[in-house]
């Protein structure tokens, strides 16, 4: 029987090998971590993430041909195919801080790895890495080998999260780099049968390994670059008086350019999609190329801008202060479906409230007060690493702050309410009862153009939508970004 063990048992890790596991029932998988409270809630009917149809795969497949468990060096050296899914945070200290990956979790995988295999292995790279990364991997397996020999493939996930299981049963692609040598392309050959299980073979694309590793990051910035291009463009719809979902329909008709990711939003979050483009910015720049690391940097600066933007539009729009009044705010994730906050825009949004000394009410489905309070206290990338690793979180720094679970509480003696995150229950909220909780005149900031703003107009709401043309109120009000 094949054995297949996962280092990391996070949001790609546990997904991932529990769709193997269900799909190759052949194989046995183990998710292997060294967070002792993750690897419990595997283990338990919570499971550490939500994401939908995730809980039905694990209750199949656990204990028969899929197990979670802190052996890491049993599992490890047992297995025939070894997946690394571990943390590549961004750096915060030393050469490249703020920029590049900090490869410290993944060394430490690979130096067990080496220390504890007592069989040939095959390791692959399941997180996202710098380019060139399987090149120092091998290098530490290699010289630590002890007469193993290990081929590295990199093998990088493109599921998104909220529709995780969904992107792993059908994925647009799936993407495998090897050696181009005899042992390597036996390798990939290995790895493609697993998938081959359940993914067409016309989909399954194999290359060398800096084109997948590349690939990875470069999937991440031009899907970043597509949310950037249409929330640059809803500031100046703004300006104009023209429509974003308009302009995105019209832009994406176009069969060339295509309808997808063309939504405006108060910017996009996610670990990944900041992470990965400041890797590729700091691997141009690594490489003498500091115009294509600008023009990726831009990027970033114009989601950045996207943030600040909704939040002085916000105040201004409130008698250019929000000191002491009561703002609530709908949705926390970074976007609908997931409990995840990883790099959410409320964080930036609610810092950049609190600063300005509004008294906050949050409510999300699935977001927890802990992890509201973890996250607004947590310095930048902090979020990034074990969670046990992590500095302790120091919720009393965090004022003017109340974590509620229902959205009319959240709204109730509010000065304005902002919607944060997509979530669907909140396009069908009774805004006739919220209106008539709210002080007045009530603010309505949609920072996902979920709300139907015409219908809350005529319920008595100011209303703000991105993108959309300004009601009268907001025209006379200039945001100063
Ligand atoms: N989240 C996503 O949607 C997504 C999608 C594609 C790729 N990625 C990439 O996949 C990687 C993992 O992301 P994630 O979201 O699953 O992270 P995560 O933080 O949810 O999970 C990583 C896990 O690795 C464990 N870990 C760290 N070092 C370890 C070690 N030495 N031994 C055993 N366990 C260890 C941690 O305890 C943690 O549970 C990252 O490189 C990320 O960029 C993430
Ligand atoms: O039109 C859009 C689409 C998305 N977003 C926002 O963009 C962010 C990222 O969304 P999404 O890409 O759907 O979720 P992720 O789980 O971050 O997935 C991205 O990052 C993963 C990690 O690398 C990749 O594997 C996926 O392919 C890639 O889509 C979220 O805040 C969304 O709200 C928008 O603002 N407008």
């Amino acid at each position: 029987m094949v054995k297949i063990c996962c280092i990391g048992a996070g949001y790609v890790g546990g997904p991932t090998m529990a769709v193997i596991a269900l799909k190759c029932p052949s194989i046995e998988v183990a998710v292997v971590d060294i967070s002792v409270a993750r690897i419990q809630a595997w283990n338990s009917s919570e499971l550490p993430i939500y994401e939908p149809g995730l809980d039905e795969v694990v209750n199949q497949c656990r204990g028969k041909n899929l197990f979670f468990s802190t052996d890491v060096e049993k599992h490890v050296s047992e297995a025939d195919i070894v997946f690394v899914s571990v943390n590549t945070p961004t750096k915060t200290r030393g050469l490249g801080a703020g920029k590049a990956a900090d490869l410290t979790y993944w060394e430490s995988a690979a130096r067990m790895i080496a220390d504890v295999s007592k069989s040939d292995k095959i390791v692959v790279e399941k997180s996202t890495v710098p380019v060139k990364t399987a090149e120092a991997i091998e290098r530490i397996l290699t010289h630590n080998s002890k007469g193993i020999s290990y081929q590295i493939l990199s093998n990088p996930e493109f599921l998104a999260e909220g529709t995780a299981m969904k992107d792993l049963f059908n994925p647009d692609r799936v993407l495998i780099g090897g050696r181009e040598t005899a042992e390597g392309r036996k390798a990939v050959e290995a790895l493609k049968s697993v998938y081959a299980q359940w993914v067409p073979q016309e989909r399954i694309l194999c290359t060398n390994l800096w084109s997948a590793e590349l690939s990875k990051l470069a999937a991440n910035a031009f899907l970043a670059q597509r949310i950037s291009s249409v929330n640059a463009m809803s500031a100046l719809c703004e300006a104009t008086g023209a429509d974003v979902s308009q302009v995105s329909h019209a832009v994406g008709t176009d069969s060339r350019i295509g309808s997808k990711f063309l939504n405006a939003s108060v910017g996009f979050g996610g670990s990944c999609f900041q992470k990965d483009i400041l890797n590729l910015v700091y691997i141009c720049e690594c490489n003498g190329l500091t115009e294509v690391g600008n023009y990726w940097k831009q990027v970033i600066k114009v989601n950045d801008y996207q943030k600040s933007r909704f939040v002085n539009r916000l105040v201004s729009s409130m008698f250019n202060t929000v000191s002491g009044k009561k703002i609530g705010i709908l949705g926390f994730a970074f976007k609908k479906d997931t409990g995840d906050t990883r790099e959410t825009p409320a964080i930036d949004v609610c810092k950049g409230l609190i600063g300005d000394k509004a008294h906050l009410s949050i409510y999300d489905p699935q977001v927890t007060e802990d992890q509201i309070l973890r996250d607004l206290s947590m310095n930048k990338f902090d979020w990034d690493h074990p969670i046990h690793l992590q500095p302790p979180p120091s919720p009393a720094s965090v004022k003017q702050l109340r974590v509620v679970w229902d959205a009319y509480e959240a709204a109730k003696e509010a000065h304005g309410l902002c919607v944060l995150t997509e979530w669907d229950e909140f396009k069908t909220l009774d805004y006739k009862r919220i209106f008539d909780s709210m002080h007045k005149p009530a603010f309505v900031f949609d920072g996902r153009n979920v709300v139907d703003a015409e219908k809350l107009r005529e319920i008595g709401f100011i209303v703000y939508s991105i993108g959309k043309p300004l009601d009268p109120w907001l025209k006379d009000m200039p945001a100063v970004a």
